[in-house]
């Protein structure tokens, strides 16, 4: 790939919380060049800082309402697409921007979880059956060769859950079931105003107990079952989880340490840190930082990121960039900062 070429792009579901960071990060790009937002076809077209105040005079795109009858265009205009819409409308609208030929990162949970029968259980509907198979792009742990036409970009609880686990999993009592305890800011139910998101409801709480689709998606990742309890907490964005493990006898400090640092001592996006790390050093940021000690034979991880960023946008464009050849980082460090 010519590194001055401009790569044209979209973004689907650009009025919501993590579209509108994908604008941001792909506005100051060095190598994309944003074409369209698109919004539901429900909206008027209307310029991003109508919904986001915040860019005015810093990016004045037109959020374009999606219409089925743009897509046979659409390939002759962009060639990479960002999908960051519900789940079911990922679902429907993916496989036919693959068919026109284009390259999708999709942020919705439609293609993460491999087996179709979870994924109809977790989701409620049928996950769409494509003749290639779907890469799930946890970005550190992901080669992409440039041929594929879909990547699953993973969820924001699971990017966490999985980047501080995966270095110890070999490390587990064969009966150790890992617990993962994370809160998320408000933020991660999306723009479309609900009950439970109100301001006046928001109150620090366990939800999803044992059932949220997250927890397959987590053991999906790092190999082995879990436990996972989310919450929900009164900040804007944000994601803090503390996670649980049982290390095998023998296993000590400078062995976590040293598969902590071997798995990402090149890998500019991820910290580990050597205090326990707080919202305000990841929000607003594409970093993953990982804390841990050791508490006789448990291990104790605390890892944070930003879920609107590392979570979802930061992560697609990192995705992005490796698809593309471009190093992993770029046109997120120094980062542009946040929209919400
Ligand atoms: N929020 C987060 O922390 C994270 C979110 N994700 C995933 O990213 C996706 C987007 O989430 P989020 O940004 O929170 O969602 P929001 O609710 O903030 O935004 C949803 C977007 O999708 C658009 N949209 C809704 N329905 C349709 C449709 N049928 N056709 C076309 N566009 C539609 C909306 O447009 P309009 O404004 O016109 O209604 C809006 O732009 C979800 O799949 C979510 O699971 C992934 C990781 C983290
Ligand atoms: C606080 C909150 O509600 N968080 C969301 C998860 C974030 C999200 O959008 O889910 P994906 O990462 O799977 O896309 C939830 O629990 O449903």
């Amino acid at each position: 790939m010519n590194q001055q070429e401009s790569i044209q792009c979209a973004v689907f579901g650009a009025s919501g919380y993590s579209g509108a960071e994908l604008v941001w990060l792909l506005h100051n790009h060095p190598h994309f060049s944003l074409s369209y937002g698109f919004t539901s076809g429900a909206r008027e077209a209307e310029s991003i800082t109508a919904l986001y105040p915040q860019l005015a005079g810093r990016c004045e795109l037109v959020l374009q309402p999606w219409h089925p009858d743009l897509l046979p265009r659409l390939p002759q205009q962009v060639r990479v697409v960002f999908l960051a819409l519900p789940h079911e409308a990922s679902a429907g609208l993916a496989p036919e921007l693959i068919a026109a030929g284009l390259v999708v990162f999709d942020l919705s949970g439609a293609f993460r979880l491999g087996d179709p029968l979870q994924h109809h259980q977790c989701y409620g509907f049928q996950q769409p059956v494509l003749e290639q198979p779907v890469p799930y792009g946890l970005a550190e742990f992901t080669e992409l060769t440039g041929n594929e036409s879909l990547i699953a970009v993973p969820g924001c609880y699971p990017t966490a859950a999985a980047l501080a686990l995966r270095p110890v999993m070999p490390f587990l009592t064969d009966d150790c079931t890992p617990i993962v305890n994370a809160v998320s800011g408000v933020s991660g139910a999306g723009r479309k105003a609900a009950l439970h998101t109100s301001f006046c409801e928001v109150s620090l709480q366990a939800y999803g107990v044992a059932e949220h689709r997250h927890q397959p998606e987590i053991a999906q990742s790092v190999g082995h079952d879990v436990v996972f309890v989310p919450h929900l907490g009164n900040f804007k964005r944000g994601i803090l989880a503390t996670i649980y493990v049982q290390l095998k006898d023998g296993v000590n400090e400078t062995d976590v340490s040293d598969a902590f640092h071997n798995c990402y001592e090149d890998k500019q996006l991820v910290r580990i840190v050597s205090t326990p790390p707080k919202l305000q050093q990841v929000v607003g940021t594409p970093f993953c930082d990982i804390y841990f000690k050791l508490h006789g034979r448990q291990l104790i991880l605390s890892v944070a990121i930003d879920n609107l960023l590392k979570g979802a946008a930061a992560q697609a464009v990192q995705l992005a960039n490796q698809y593309l050849g471009f190093a992993p980082q770029t046109g997120l460090l120094p980062g542009p900062g946040a929209v919400v």
